[in-house]
């Protein structure tokens, strides 16, 4: 959702407008999507990166993220009504404990939905999912090894494999890691939709991206529009369909 404070700006609003603006259209984003039955939907709210902003805009944006938190449970939601579970992806640990109860009740509120999926990467970078990932896999990995040295089965060493040179690596396969990922309760991105112009990924799915467009119309994010949603499907069916059905047989 990039540009809302360019938004903001050209307008001579303040910032706290542009991010609001954002909120709308995302909002109207979101049921487009569900109109027109895209069933997972992830968007990145505010990145680790964010927290190095001034910390005045910081904590103005995470008060607009706890109001909008609180909205998105009513009972009368554009969530409850398309039937979409909600999903917080990042390091919650790092979120004030008014926005990270707020997330969790969230989650659990909105649990017994089930017609789409809604990720909301709040205090996410990538790298930062991979770490983690790596981090869980590994415990796992020596959890699975102590269970088996108590049983007398070798020492707690035992997922480390020697290699042809005697070197030691750990045995990890991909699975093990993408099953560890926050984003692990959807499937990969088909579309990557980053406005301003801009086409970096800025530490935003590296690892579920592999395969994936990237549509960056020259917009700022409150700018958005139907259109912009249709044309990225369209761009998608004429050259990507055929490309993941190629990835999917390779
Ligand atoms: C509950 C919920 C999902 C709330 C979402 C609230 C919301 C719209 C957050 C966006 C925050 C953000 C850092 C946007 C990026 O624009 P920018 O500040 O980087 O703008 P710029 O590119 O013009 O500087």
């Amino acid at each position: 959702m990039d540009g809302n404070r360019r938004y903001a700006k050209k307008r001579n609003l303040l910032d706290g407008a542009g991010h609001r603006s954002g909120y709308l259209a995302l909002m109207n984003m979101l049921k487009y999507c569900y109109e027109l039955g895209v069933k997972y939907a992830t968007i990145y709210a505010f990145s680790i990166d964010n927290f190095r902003r001034r910390p005045e805009e910081v904590q103005s944006t995470m008060q607009l993220i706890l109001e909008k938190i609180e909205d998105l449970i009513k009972e009368e939601s554009m969530v409850n009504q398309y039937g979409v579970r909600i999903y917080f992806l990042g390091s919650l640990k790092l979120l004030s404990k008014p926005v990270r109860l707020a997330a969790e009740r969230a989650m659990v509120a909105t649990s017994g939905n089930s017609k789409s999926v809604l990720s909301i990467c709040l205090a996410y970078t990538s790298s930062d999912e991979i770490l983690h990932a790596v981090q869980e896999c590994c415990g796992e990995k020596w959890d699975e090894g102590s269970a088996l040295e108590s049983k007398g089965a070798g020492n707690g060493l035992v997922f480390l494999k020697g290699n042809e040179n005697g070197k030691i690596k750990p045995s990890i396969v991909v699975k093990d890691l993408e099953k560890h990922m926050y984003a692990a309760v959807a499937p990969d991105p088909d579309i990557i939709i980053r406005t301003s112009g801009e086409t970096r990924l800025s530490n935003f799915l590296l690892w579920q991206s592999a395969n994936c467009l990237l549509y960056a119309p020259p917009i700022l994010w409150p700018e958005i529009g139907l259109w912009h949603l249709i044309w990225a499907v369209l761009d998608f069916q004429r050259n990507f369909s055929y490309l993941k059905e190629k990835t999917k047989l390779s």
